[in-house]
């Protein structure tokens, strides 16, 4: 059997030549293919907002240090530690909002005209990637769905080769691999036939009843429609019953997750020929299977590793100019994004330092009331938009499109060269893949036929764990292994080289995810980006340094304000500990509430929560969303940052290993039943439950026990500010406290965790009265 690789793409025309930057430019298109709109209101109100919140923070900070130097009554004098201590929070705190108005300066939307562009014959071609690792926490029916999505994408199947890389080396991907290629021969004809715009099967099968809206209706509602969706429906019950009945097969087969294992690359042709005309191969996308060698002796750099491996293997075997990378439960939502995408990088204007067009991570999962702010709406509302404005938004590892061209490691300026010895020592030794990757965007002729033995001995050489050795794949060619978030890093490192991205957000989410709606996963996942954020930020590639040469420096503040968001675990540990500590032995630190300065720190509290509430609420979400936030804020802060902080400290000390746990995707019907009711569920290590538990009951003590004491000593003037903080924070913290006390339930926050908490509070309480010289 021949596999068709599609025509040998070409360049055609002259305005794919201008915009793939083979040539300079010449006269525009007369219609654009995109618009950008920068949101005038939002910039008048955040640059005002900003005006008054910094006059007011200077304010702040000058309060704090006059008192260094003015003479007082010893006794008056609040006690130096937690004076330091509070001092230091808030300038932490006022650095983060500086670094955070960023984002606020010159937030943009974007619009794209996909039917302005040229003609099909005359698109570029596409590699899409999607990564998998493990097949227990990553359902393989679910991954073989998002692959199945990409093979459905709207663009000429001949110019989209759909790899899935292996981390596991499993047997059941590669089976599932097979079945999906099976499947996809009756999908994509009935997707393209009825123009189903929901092309990720489990998906459409998922809201069935919901009738899909759009541009197919005329077609669908016939009585043929509904006697294939029949058949289409059975192929995939089919599908399901086979990969499932091939796992229960090799259910406790340890090869089902392997950490050693030689390469294996396959060019999947579907497992059963019966029913398989061959013509309509000419109309199926490539599919490979792709499993890296692994071996316990060799680090294999996660992710990024795997997306490199791809990068050689499918440099040899399409090299498309254009890359979708997806993760494996994110599937195409919507059938149009590669043409979307194509708006950016075919505009002459846009194209020649486009490095990649990312779309925003929307998921399935998410509940109404979304209780751990798992949409993570400040990072895909604010701050993407915001650096959109600037030089382009941040990677963010999953639905984007990227020219491959960017990540060969040279600067936007400076193309790679020529010479044989230097290209080697970049790309190691592969005689092929230097040779197509020298004929620039111009995707190699057709090499595989059929399986040839050279082929595959080549491609299994690309995918081996000693090709990278000597060469500088991770450090500055392809995806970079620096740091365990390589989304993160990698774009940082392009916007560094010049090259800048564009973030679009069309109305219909164009890929759709899994996300983490359990505190467990949630904090786990969390310590992980923390970890490999401020392994950036405390590294040599500081963006505040390294990228403010290198970038203009409101992009490199949205760059560092990423890198360091985990540190503000400390204001935060803080602020949880020592106001409450304070106000149990009668100690002021806020001003008292009849002198001018109270109102400044009362200008700045509501300043900044009334600003977030603003931007909550004008990007389409509720006021519980914004407690949401705040209390996700507060809990994070003290739990994943704090460990992902010291993992990375750790690391740059050389005692800590790197690590990823891929994110657990799997349901569990209970937790997911408790998600729904908005419940906190607190099955998770007592390393995570005690800071929070501490937090919680510090706070309660101090609340009772201030109040108790303002009623019998007075006080009330010097300690009210403190009493308001401490009663924000407990509000907030409300669902830990009932899941502390009040609920019975198996999410509930074990008496254990309670236990530990109480004794770690009473000893902070003891040692802090010992400080504080009562
Ligand atoms: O050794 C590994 C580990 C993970 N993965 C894949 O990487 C993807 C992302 O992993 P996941 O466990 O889903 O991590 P998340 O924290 O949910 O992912 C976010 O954060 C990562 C960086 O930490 C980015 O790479 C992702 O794109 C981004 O969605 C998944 O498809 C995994 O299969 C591998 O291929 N090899
Ligand atoms: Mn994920």
């Amino acid at each position: 059997m021949k596999m068709n690789l599609g025509q040998p793409p070409r360049i055609p025309t002259q305005f794919a030549r201008t915009a793939l930057g083979l040539q300079t430019m010449e006269e525009p298109h007369s219609r654009p293919l995109s618009l950008c709109r920068v949101n005038t209101k939002s910039i008048l109100i955040s640059r005002a907002h900003m005006l008054v919140h910094a006059i007011a923070l200077i304010v702040l900070v000058r309060y704090r240090a006059s008192l260094f130097f003015t003479e007082m009554n010893p006794a008056d004098r609040p006690p130096a530690l937690a004076w330091l201590l509070i001092s230091l929070a808030e300038l932490m705190l006022s650095f983060s909002w500086l670094l955070n108005q960023a984002y606020r300066w010159r937030p943009v939307t974007r619009a794209a005209f996909p039917e302005r562009l040229p003609e099909d014959g005359e698109l570029p071609p596409i590699d899409v990637f999607v990564c998998t690792a493990d097949p227990d926490r990553e359902p393989t029916v679910e991954v073989m769905s998002t692959v199945i999505s990409a093979m459905a994408l709207d663009y000429p199947p001949e110019k989209v080769h759909v790899y899935l890389s292996d981390d596991g080396g499993s047997p059941l991907t590669l089976h599932g691999m097979r079945e999906a290629y099976d499947f996809a021969r009756w999908w994509l004809p009935f997707c393209k036939k009825f123009e189903i715009k929901t092309r990720c099967p489990k998906a459409y099968f998922m809201d069935d009843e919901e009738e899909e809206d759009g541009d197919g209706v005329d077609v669908r509602s016939s009585d043929e429609y509904d006697s294939e969706k029949r058949k289409v429906k059975e192929k995939y019950e089919l599908f399901k019953a086979r990969v499932n009945g091939y796992k229960a097969r090799c259910r406790g087969d340890s090869s089902l997750r392997s950490r050693d294992h030689p390469s294996t690359v396959e060019l999947i042709r579907g497992s059963s020929a019966d029913e398989v005309v061959q013509a309509d191969q000419q109309d199926m996308p490539l599919l490979v299977y792709v499993a890296r060698e692994k071996r316990p002796s060799h680090h294999h750099h996660f992710k990024a590793g795997a997306l490199n491996a791809l990068l050689r293997v499918s440099g040899v075997t399409s090299n498309s100019p254009y890359v979708l990378v997806l993760d494996c439960d994110m599937y195409c939502n919507d059938p149009s994004s590669a043409r979307q995408a194509m708006c950016f990088h075919l505009d002459p204007k846009l194209s020649p330092s486009l490095s990649f067009v990312q779309f925003p991570q929307r998921f399935h999962n998410i509940s109404e009331n979304d209780i751990y702010d798992s949409k993570m709406r400040s990072y895909f509302w604010t701050s993407l938009c915001g650096m959109d404005g600037l030089k382009g938004p941040g990677l963010s590892g999953t639905g984007f499109y990227i020219k491959r061209e960017s990540l060969n490691g040279k600067s936007i300026t400076n193309s790679i060269g020529t010479d044989a010895m230097d290209l080697r020592k970049l790309f190691g030794d592969s005689k092929e893949f230097i040779k197509y990757l020298q004929q620039n965007d111009q995707p190699s002729k057709s090499i595989i036929h059929g399986n040839s033995a050279a082929f595959r001995k080549e491609v299994e050489f690309l995918a081996s764990c000693e090709y990278e050795s000597g060469t500088k794949w991770g450090q500055e060619v392809g995806f970079l292994y620096q740091s365990v978030a390589e989304d993160y890093f990698t774009g940082f490192t392009l916007h560094c080289k010049g090259w800048t991205s564009v973030y679009y957000s069309p109305s219909r989410p164009q890929f759709v995810g899994t996300s983490t709606t359990n505190l467990n996963d949630l904090l786990i996942q969390g310590t992980r980006w923390s970890s490999g954020l401020a392994e950036v930020g405390f590294s040599g590639f500081c963006p505040l340094i390294y990228g403010s040469l290198r970038m203009p420096i409101l992009q490199s503040m949205c760059y560092a304000e990423l890198a360091f968001f985990p540190l503000y675990c400390l204001p935060l540990c803080i602020f949880a500990t020592v106001p409450q500590i304070c106000l149990l032995n009668g100690v002021a630190i806020y001003p008292k509430v009849s002198s001018t300065y109270s109102m400044v720190f009362s200008l700045v509290f509501v300043s900044s929560l009334w600003k977030h509430l603003y931007e909550v609420v004008t990007s389409g979400h509720s006021v519980q969303t914004f407690v949401n936030e705040q209390r996700m804020w507060m809990i994070r802060s003290v739990t994943s940052h704090v460990y992902g902080t010291m993992d990375a400290i750790l690391k740059q000390l050389g005692m800590r290993k790197a690590s990823f746990l891929p994110t657990n995707k799997a349901a569990d019907d209970q937790q997911s039943k408790r998600y729904e009711m908005g419940l906190f569920d607190f099955q998770t290590s007592v390393m995570f439950l005690a800071p929070m538990a501490t937090a919680v009951t510090l706070n309660v003590a101090s609340f009772v026990g201030g109040i108790t004491r303002a009623l019998v000593l007075g006080g009330w003037d010097k300690l009210l500010m403190q009493m308001v903080l401490v009663l924000f924070v407990t509000v907030m913290s409300y669902p830990v406290i009932e899941g502390m006390v009040l609920r019975t339930d198996k999410g509930r926050v074990p008496r254990s965790a309670t236990l530990v908490s109480t004794v770690i509070s009473s000893a902070l309480l003891y040692l802090s009265s010992c400080f504080l010289g009562y």
